[in-house]
């Protein structure tokens, strides 16, 4: 969720048409329900778009359970084969311009790209995520109701979104923003 919100204050006109998008479904007078989620195209294509660019897991491994060729390469059996999800999903044979912020992409063609196995931050097969519903929902809702509800300020001009180096690939530097309230949900007189 922080890169979600780096990106967005990099980003400001997603972060305009995002807020535009839970304006005229969600409107001022509440909070951003999880039930609002199947009705905030863009405010699941922005999620989406974050866990291609910055996978919480980058990389996964797995153990051949039998000798197999891939590639023409022989793996052999009890052989640990990691998986580079970061790679796979900024692969430009996948992706147009794919060091780039654009949820948009998600908007269509999705399940194409799921076919293909160009999209994984949740893993893939019998051993993927199973806390992938739960977190589909719990994301968007809550970066949903922090650009519903707040303005977000920064020290510099940009975020540094530098990528660190550690196994997790979380940020090299801290997110420092500030909320500006921008409407109170719960505010009834107003
Ligand atoms: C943004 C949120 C999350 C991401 C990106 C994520 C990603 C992943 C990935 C990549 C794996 C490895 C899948 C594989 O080996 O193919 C995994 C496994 C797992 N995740 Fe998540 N996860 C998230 C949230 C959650 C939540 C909310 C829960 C539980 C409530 C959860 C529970 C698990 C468990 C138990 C496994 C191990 C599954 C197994 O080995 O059979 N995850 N997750």
């Amino acid at each position: 969720m922080q890169w979600a919100m780096g990106e967005l204050i990099n980003h400001p006109n997603v972060l305009k048409k995002l807020r535009h998008e839970i304006n005229e479904v969600v409107g001022s007078n509440r909070l951003v329900r999880e039930s609002d989620v199947q009705n905030l195209p863009y405010l699941r294509a922005v999620i989406c778009e974050t866990l291609r660019l910055h996978p919480s897991s980058p990389m996964i491994m797995r153990e051949c359970a039998e000798d197999c060729e891939i590639n023409g390469f022989l793996i052999k059996a009890k052989t640990r084969v990691l998986l580079n999800h970061y790679a796979i999903m900024r692969d430009p044979k996948s992706w147009e311009n794919p060091n780039e912020f654009f949820p948009e992409r998600f908007l269509e063609r999705l399940e194409e790209k799921n076919r293909n196995f160009g999209y994984i931050p949740f893993g893939m097969g019998r051993r993927a995520c199973p806390g992938v519903s739960l977190a589909m929902m719990v994301m968007p809702t809550v970066v949903g109701a922090l650009v519903q509800c707040f303005d977000w300020e920064i020290n510099e001009g940009k975020l540094d979104l530098t990528v660190g180096s550690g196994a997790g690939a979380e940020m090299a530097h801290a997110l420092v923003c500030y909320p500006v309230l921008r409407i109170n949900p719960f505010d009834s007189s107003g």
